[in-house]
């Protein structure tokens, strides 16, 4: 297989640092970091025999020990020009994985439908994919605790990339990066890009590819989960990080239902997903999901701990709603103070971005003095800030550590008066105990919180790794794993013949 003939689309992993359950209202608004742990798709034209009105697609995910499934297209003819793709399991033995199905035969229709019989020579001869996604997306401790190597980021980073996690697809641990959300973007990415329907290379198509790729894969998470969330994690995927704002329901409410109801995409399906591309497509923008792209200030460093413990979401979305639905006159409340709260956060950090380039040096300068003490302390520390320009940064410093406090104090509330444990005493304590390390500006439970994971943001690398060693290595009352993944603020990407050809020969090794 050679390089040429080969496309790697990757797409990001997700953290929700604020605006957790609110963003699942169009009303409110989420802050979404994209992270440097990624998925990749890597699609290849194979050399499979021509078969009549049928071609094969293999699937691969060499890091699962049941990670492949085999796939026949038919090509289904209704009149003169108009055709579409059935997918076929090869062996009825063969497990289903919803995300990677509704992924190919979506995107291969998106195809037909836009390139028309054209598409139908450029898939004969079958296609070979294969998926593999950052060791951040799955807990490494087993493999940790093999080497007898302690959990540290350390030892995370000695691991080789893409490593296998020695266990069924079903079995493995997550990290709660969004794994599915990585997947589906970087799959339907990589076949519109392999087949010619988007190119996200060219600066001037870039953006309405990416606005395909983006309203395609909500569609085709919605249905592979069974439910429409809110959808940052699959928008974190294609942008990275930016603020969000959902899109309607409405827009696929109807055609998720019934296609919900169809196992395989059928006749009435393709005449379903007619109307539906319609709204899906750019051109006619009818996807109404608004985004703001933005990056954490210069010199705030993300990091992410997963536990082991573990919540379920679709549990505490229910639960949450359910206290909505109750209480509404509560929840409002809660939420619209919640919400003021986490627009001032996305302005303090929209304000730093602007005091930097004003001046770089008095940013720097306060930046070396926050990173030396602790956040509660710093008002306590400020005789050698003396300019002006350094007295507002500071300032700016000073509220986005209050400001996060504040957030973290209303989802105390709300787990309180929803009774669910959205940040759960045993999470204040050890998110209190990160606080009180020199140089870290806010610590809190991303997304929906629970016992899933805590991430912190330092102002130094020393500050992130002291709150490693000091706070998580020692915590006793549950096992507190890092993850090596920082942000990034590319969202998908194809990657160049050169880029993603060294790496498929790599990926080849694995397999
Ligand atoms: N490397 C992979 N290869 C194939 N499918 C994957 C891979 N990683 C995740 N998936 C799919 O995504 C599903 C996990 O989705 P989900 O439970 O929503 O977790 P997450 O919160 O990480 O997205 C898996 O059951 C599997 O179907
Ligand atoms: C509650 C939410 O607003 C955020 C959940 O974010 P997480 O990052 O916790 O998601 P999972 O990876 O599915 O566990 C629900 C939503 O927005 O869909």
């Amino acid at each position: 297989m050679s390089a040429i003939e080969t496309t790697v689309v990757t797409a990001p992993g997700k953290v929700l640092i604020a605006g957790g359950y609110l963003v699942l209202d169009k009303k409110f608004f989420g802050i979404v970091v994209g992270t440097d742990a990624k998925f990749y798709s890597f699609i290849s034209t194979n050399k499979f025999e021509k078969l009549n009105d049928k071609f094969l697609i293999k699937v691969k995910s060499p890091q699962f020990t049941d990670g492949f499934w085999d796939y026949m297209v038919k090509i289904c003819h209704i009149e003169k020009d108009e055709f579409f793709f059935q997918l076929l399991p090869i062996s009825s033995e063969q497990k289903s994985n919803k995300f990677i199905e509704s992924a190919i035969i979506y995107s291969l229709n998106v195809a037909a439908k836009l390139q028309g019989k054209k598409i139908i020579n450029d898939l004969e001869k079958g296609l070979h994919i294969i998926i593999v996604g950052s060791n951040d997306f799955y807990s490494q401790r087993q493999r940790l605790s093999e080497l007898l190597l302690p959990l540290t980021t350390k030892s995370l980073k000695s691991l080789e990339r893409f490593c296998s996690t020695n266990s069924k697809l079903a079995e493995v641990h997550k990290t709660g990066l969004g794994s599915s959300a990585a997947l589906i973007t970087s799959l339907v990415g990589g076949i519109l890009s392999h087949l010619k329907v988007v190119n996200l290379k060219s600066p001037e198509a870039k953006n309405y590819g990416r606005e395909l790729i983006h309203s395609i894969s909500q569609f085709c998470h919605c249905l592979a989960q069974g439910k429409i969330g809110s959808g940052f994690d699959i928008s974190a995927a294609i942008y990275g990080s930016h603020t969000y704002r959902r899109f309607s329901k409405s827009i696929i409410e109807n055609h998720l239902n019934s296609a919900l109801t169809m196992d395989r995409f059928n006749k009435e399906t393709n005449s379903n997903f007619t109307s539906l591309l319609q709204k899906l497509n750019p051109k006619n923008s009818c996807f109404d999901n608004e985004i703001h792209p933005f990056s954490l200030p210069p010199g705030f460093i993300l990091k992410l701990a997963d536990l082991d413990v573990g919540s379920s979401t679709p549990k505490l979305v229910s639960n949450v709603l359910k206290w909505r639905a109750n209480k509404p006159d509560e929840a409002n409340e809660l939420w619209e103070s919640l919400n003021i709260k986490n627009t001032e956060l996305e302005n303090l950090f929209r304000k730093l971005l602007t005091q930097f380039d004003g001046d770089a040096v008095a940013y720097k300068k306060i930046l070396k003095i926050c990173s030396g003490n602790k956040a509660a302390l710093w008002k306590k520390n400020i005789d050698d800030i003396t300019s002006k320009s350094e007295k507002v940064i500071f300032e700016s410093f000073c509220l986005v550590y209050e400001t996060f406090q504040s957030i973290r104090q209303k989802l105390q509330e709300m787990t309180l008066k929803a009774e669910v444990p959205i940040e759960p005493l045993s999470q204040t304590k050890l998110l209190n105990s990160c606080m009180e390390v020199e140089g870290i500006i806010m610590a809190g439970v991303p997304g929906a919180g629970g016992f899933d994971a805590i991430f912190v943001i330092g102002l130094s690398e020393k500050a992130v790794a002291k709150v490693e060693d000091e706070v998580w290595l020692l915590w006793k009352d549950t096992s507190v794993g890092p993850l090596t993944c920082t942000t990034c603020s590319t969202g998908i990407e194809c990657l160049s013949e050169e880029e993603g050809g060294l790496l498929l020969e790599y990926v080849e090794t694995l397999m």
